[in-house]
């Protein structure tokens, strides 16, 4: 986000003109442009990359500042196309934000709409959160529904339900999500249990009870540390919540939470995600900064593969997939998906990339969405045996040697899938292009220019087909 903008020119795109031109003969072609990541694979990777900040942090704390007067400073805000578009959500209901470079600036004061714009809700899961702090404020929200990967149904029943647990009364109609206080005032405190520790509706909830009148206790709540981060963030804006990290939440409301200054945590994706695209290509890199805590379970797994932390410090790892001997071999193993602390879905399709290189059969085990598999078709084009049935995938590693992977050409449907795609490409022999990569945008910063530091070879091409 080089420059300053303001969000809501974003969220308003000017009318069409009125004017009738003079007719003309239609263009005989139409230019798309549409970009491509293309990779020559092999490059071993070495060097230091830095973390950028969370972009399933931001999305929730973004949202929390509706709730906030005065302004809120967010430091560590990753540039992306999902937290431009959350900025355009807020745009769209009257928020003030300034961009100083890698710190927004955010002041919902003159917010008065409870209505975002539907288009720019429907791009992004993290759109659809307005609905806790809108309620939060002013007892009302229409909220579209969201958007975000397409890796299974992803309701928002409990959403809707907690929101009931606070004193609301929630219809679906027109296509979006009519919200208000059962009371004509504000909500209420309650109590609610997630039948699954969804991270968007506990965030939505937590939201919502913090300006609820009296207290909320909501159980068997996410504890990731997306979630801890936003409660933080709203205990430094003045809010009561007790609990963050844990499965259960007390909050008790406030009348109104105020401006504060709040550095976003590092993206533990993004890190899990270099980790493995060190691993693929047996190399050896630093990262800062992380949250080693954040990433046990991938650390656990990748250490039991063969791998090695050369050096962790509390915002620093480096890491190792150096073999120490040419016939060393990275070991297959078995990875079951599940909330934090468990196996983070969001890694899921990158480390199947890396089990296409490891020794051995490994199974991949998606528990968290019904539909997070699809990357699978296009990582075959690449050449390893992977075989799905139902929600988990088996992957036929190989016996010896560095890749079987050859060069290919893939699309990439989702964020995760897509950049899984990526690491196949570092590993595979020739050259790969990869298409889709929006996808990839909504959440990596700078990817292709990280990983050329790391000194892989990766481009990102304008494609422009002819004609249409
Ligand atoms: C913007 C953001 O933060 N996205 C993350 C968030 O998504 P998101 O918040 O959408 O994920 P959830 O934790 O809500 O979803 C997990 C599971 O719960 C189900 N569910 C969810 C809500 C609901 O009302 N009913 C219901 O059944 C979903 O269909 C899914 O099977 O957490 C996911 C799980 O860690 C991550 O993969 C996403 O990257
Ligand atoms: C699934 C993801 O994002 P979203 O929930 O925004 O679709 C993700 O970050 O991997």
């Amino acid at each position: 986000m080089a420059s300053t903008f303001n969000p809501r020119s974003l969220s308003s795109p000017p009318k069409p003109s009125s004017h009738i031109p003079t007719l003309q003969p239609p263009p005989k072609t139409i230019t798309l442009q549409t970009p491509n990541f293309t990779i020559s694979g092999g490059s071993t990777l070495s060097g230091h990359v830095p973390i950028s900040g969370s972009k399933n942090s931001a999305l929730p704390i973004l949202a929390a500042t509706l709730c906030c007067s005065g302004t809120s400073n967010l430091r560590n805000v990753p540039d992306l196309s999902d937290t431009r578009t959350m900025c355009s959500v807020l745009g769209s209901l009257g928020a003030e934000i300034e961009d100083l470079g890698g710190e927004l600036v955010v002041n919902t004061d003159g917010v008065r709409s409870v209505e975002p714009c539907e288009d720019e809700i429907g791009k992004i899961r993290g759109g659809f959160l307005v609905v806790g702090p809108l309620m939060a404020r002013f007892g009302e929200a229409v909220v579209g529904l969201p958007g975000g990967c397409d890796i299974g149904a992803r309701p928002i029943d409990l959403y809707i339900r907690g929101l009931r647990a606070l004193g609301a009364i929630v219809e679906f109609r027109d296509g979006k999500v009519h919200a208000h206080a059962a009371n004509g005032k504000g909500l209420m405190g309650g109590r609610f249990r997630l039948n699954y520790p969804s991270v968007g509706a506990t965030e939505t909830l937590m939201m919502a009870a913090c300006m609820a009148d009296g207290v909320t206790v909501l159980s068997n709540v996410a504890r990731e540390p997306e979630v801890t981060d936003l409660a933080h963030f709203l205990i430094a804006s003045g809010a009561c919540v007790e609990g963050a990290g844990t499965d259960k939440l007390l909050i008790k409301g406030r009348s109104r939470l105020h401006g504060s200054e709040y550095s976003i945590i590092p993206d533990r994706i993004e890190a899990g995600t270099f980790m493995l695209a060190a691993a693929i290509t047996r190399s050896c890199i630093s990262m800062s900064p992380i949250v080693p805590s954040h990433l046990s379970c991938l650390i656990n797994k990748l250490v039991n593969a063969g791998c090695k932390i050369a050096q962790c410090t509390h915002d620093m790892l480096e890491f190792s997939a150096v073999p120490a001997k040419a016939r060393d071999v990275l070991h297959g193993f078995n990875v079951r998906t599940n909330p934090f602390p468990g196996f983070p879905t969001d890694l899921q399709p990158q480390i199947m990339t890396l089990l296409t290189t490891c020794d051995g059969l490994s199974m991949v085990k998606e528990s968290v969405f019904e539909n997070r598999l699809r990357h699978v078709t296009e990582l075959q084009k690449f050449g390893p045996r992977i075989q799905v049935c139902g929600s988990t995938a088996l992957v036929f590693g190989k016996d010896r040697g560095r890749s079987m992977l050859r060069g290919s050409r893939v699309v990439a449907s989702d964020l995760r899938g897509g950049v899984s795609l990526v690491l196949a490409g570092l590993a595979a022999e020739g050259t790969t292009e990869i298409n889709g990569i929006a996808h990839i945008d909504r959440g990596y910063e700078n990817l292709e220019t990280k990983l050329q530091r790391l000194g892989a070879d990766v481009k990102r091409l304008i494609n422009i087909p002819s004609l249409l």
